[in-house]
């Protein structure tokens, strides 16, 4: 009965720790940590620099470390009365104090850059994101994925410290280990076995145990996320009235019953799993270190060792258990932040390939407009069968306006777009002033086009903001913004909010407002006014606007018409009789063209249409 849910995004890094054998892990993680070690050294030289060394600095104090506490041993388990065993160890103890002491101060100092190195690393992966995500052509979120592909890169900037921390923290832990095998090694070459030997297994074992952990994770993966789903079905103030008006509450309940008990079976034999690969860790572990501890007694029994050696030896093997324990834990953090790492990298790629050309000759800037051509446009959507504008040409000249009307889905607002140069054609042309777009410099083009969207953003800033995003080019001027307000039927309607022009028009924030839809229309129109742009294009302006704010915004255009060119797109074809020319299109090709009084003597689709619409009101 439920849906099947969709491969969840955020789970991408742990799915595949879950997939991937431990050999795989080690195969991809040089790569993963030579990446994290370049992008904190773009990011801040002087903090990876001094990560590094203050973390091969400490590894190397605890080489020392382990060298004086033998020191210390040899010097209590030697020859003569206590006290003077006691003194003799002194100078030893100091420098193991001392030790300690650089030891905790280069880790300091590791906490210390990595909390500066952090920050600097994420805010440069994510402005690189918001670079590529505001900047690439407008068709690139038609294309397949494109727009998952960058959910799922977004949170590039935790994933790449994450990414930068886990390496650093894994060096820490390796160089420790190695610091540990380099102190055993002097002490006796035999006892780099003995440590071998107890490691190994535990750590497989652990490895072993992440992976399962990682795998009982996704497992339950669907349990959670179908949870989530429910949840906002059953717990939520905006589904309750329907719940009960259907009565779903039983049906609801059931499919709850349903997920949980399926997920449990799921579960309780991973348990299984997990338990019987502790259980073999734990014995392959223990077996592994009773063999050391028969190994360190047949040395210390055939004299081959010392004492001292052999205490150090079991010390040097606890801390070489635990740091191995913390190198797996950061081998599975490195891999799986590696992984959405990579996600961001391949988004980037692609994003790369939409972004407009930003080479070639200096191109001059468009001048105020004298006629647009449009010349055997077509755009065809990617996975889309037909073409959504098919060979549109006409020519609009300055100070007209136009209409483009026609059933839902026949073009209108693809060619809009087109025009606004917001899509590129997949053939055809739009010429400016005799000029094919590119021949254009881009922002000056783009400043004397000024577009009212169908699908408007509420930009969760001021009412007066809001007006003036318009234009940020111009320096912010409220008479101007009271000015386009006005045409838009906005300026009364901000004055009653609480602060007026200075109203937050989002309930996000605290004193924030939330509008009607009419009047978030009347305020995107004002947007639209502000700009006064050689050409608006209005797709759809008035449709949530009531009858008064209607006739106001139609008059306003009207005002236009012979001063300033519009495109005007709307389904109420009694706001279009005044156009000077009515473009009617069908399925992407322009079927019909002509003034109102022409298209009704055509008696073809307009004249239906308009018909249509005259017989609701009665007329
Ligand atoms: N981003 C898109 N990706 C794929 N297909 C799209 C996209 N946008 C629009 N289409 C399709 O292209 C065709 C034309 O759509 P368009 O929005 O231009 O129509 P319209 O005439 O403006 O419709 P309406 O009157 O409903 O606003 C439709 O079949 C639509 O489903």
């Amino acid at each position: 009965m439920l849906p099947e849910l969709r491969e969840a995004w955020w789970e991408t890094g742990t799915r595949r720790r879950a997939e991937v054998a431990v050999s795989g892990i080690f195969a991809e993680l040089p790569r993963l940590a030579a990446h994290a070690v370049v992008v904190a050294w773009r990011a801040d030289r002087v903090r990876t620099l001094l990560v590094a060394l203050a973390t091969l600095g400490a590894g190397t104090m605890s080489t020392f470390g382990l060298l004086s506490t033998q020191r210390v041993l040899v010097e209590l388990f030697g020859a003569g009365p206590t006290p003077d065993r006691v003194r003799a160890a002194v100078p030893a103890l100091i420098v193991l104090g001392g030790i300690a002491v650089v030891r905790g101060t280069l880790a300091i100092t590791v906490g210390y850059a990595m909390t500066g190195l952090e920050p600097l690393v994420k805010q440069a992966s994510e402005r690189r994101f918001f670079e590529a995500t505001t900047g690439v052509r407008l068709e690139a979120f038609d294309a397949d994925t494109f727009a998952d592909d960058m959910e799922r890169a977004k949170q590039a900037g935790e994933s790449m410290s994450e990414l930068v921390e886990g390496t650093a923290d894994g060096l820490a832990s390796l160089v420790n280990v190695i610091a540990v095998a380099v102190a055993l090694l002097f002490i006796n070459p035999l006892l780099l076995v003995a440590l071998l030997v107890a490691s190994a297994p535990k750590t497989y074992a652990a490895m072993r145990a992440g992976h399962l952990r990682y795998a009982t994770y996704v497992a339950s993966s669907v349990r959670r996320r179908r949870m989530y789903v429910l949840e906002r079905q059953m717990a939520d103030r905006e589904s309750a009235p329907e719940l009960r008006t259907y009565d779903l509450r039983g049906f609801l309940l059931h499919q709850y019953d349903m997920v949980m008990r399926a997920q449990s079976a799921v579960e309780l034999g991973l348990a299984r799993r997990i338990a019987v690969t502790s259980a073999v860790g734990a014995v392959v572990g223990g077996v592994g270190l009773a063999l050391v501890w028969v190994l360190l007694g047949w040395l210390l029994a055939t004299d081959r060792i010392p004492l001292s050696a052999a205490v150090t030896c079991v010390l040097a093997v606890q801390a070489a258990q635990l740091g191995l324990a913390h190198l797996t834990f950061q081998l599975d953090y490195v891999y799986t932040s590696g992984q959405y790492v990579q996600e961001y990298l391949t988004f980037l790629e692609r994003a790369d390939a939409y972004l407009p050309e930003q080479t070639g000759p200096e191109r001059p800037p468009a001048g105020p407009l004298q006629h647009l051509e449009i010349r055997a446009v077509h755009l065809q959507y990617p996975e889309r069968p037909a073409p959504a504008v098919d060979n549109v040409s006409f020519t609009i000249t300055a100070g007209q306006t136009i209409a483009l009307v026609g059933e839902n889905g026949s073009g209108k607002s693809t060619l809009a777009a087109m025009v606004a140069g917001l899509r590129r054609p997949t053939s055809g042309t739009f010429l400016w002033n005799g000029k094919p777009y590119d021949a254009w410099d881009p922002a000056s083009l783009r400043g004397r086009v000024g577009v009212v969207l169908q699908d408007h953003h509420k930009w969760p800033y001021s009412a007066a903001a809001n007006i003036a995003m318009g234009n940020l080019s111009a320096d912010t001027d409220q008479a101007r913004i009271e000015l386009a307000a006005g045409r838009a039927l906005a300026h009364e309607m901000i004055l009653d909010l609480p602060h007026g022009y200075r109203t937050l028009l989002d309930r996000t924030f605290k004193e924030g407002q939330d509008l009607s839809g009419g009047q978030w229309q009347r305020i995107t129109a004002a947007r639209g006014f502000y700009r006064d742009a050689d050409l608006l294009i209005m797709d759809e302006p008035s449709s949530a606007l009531d009858p008064r704010a209607e006739d106001a915004l139609f008059q306003d255009l009207r005002a236009r018409q012979g001063v300033r060119t519009t495109i005007l797109i709307t389904h109420r074809l009694a706001n279009v009789m005044h156009a000077d020319v009515i473009y009617v299109m069908h399925e992407g090709v322009v079927t019909e063209t002509g003034t109102h009084t022409q298209l009704i003597e055509l008696g073809g689709r307009y004249a239906e249409l308009f018909r249509l619409q005259a017989a609701g009101y009665g007329k």
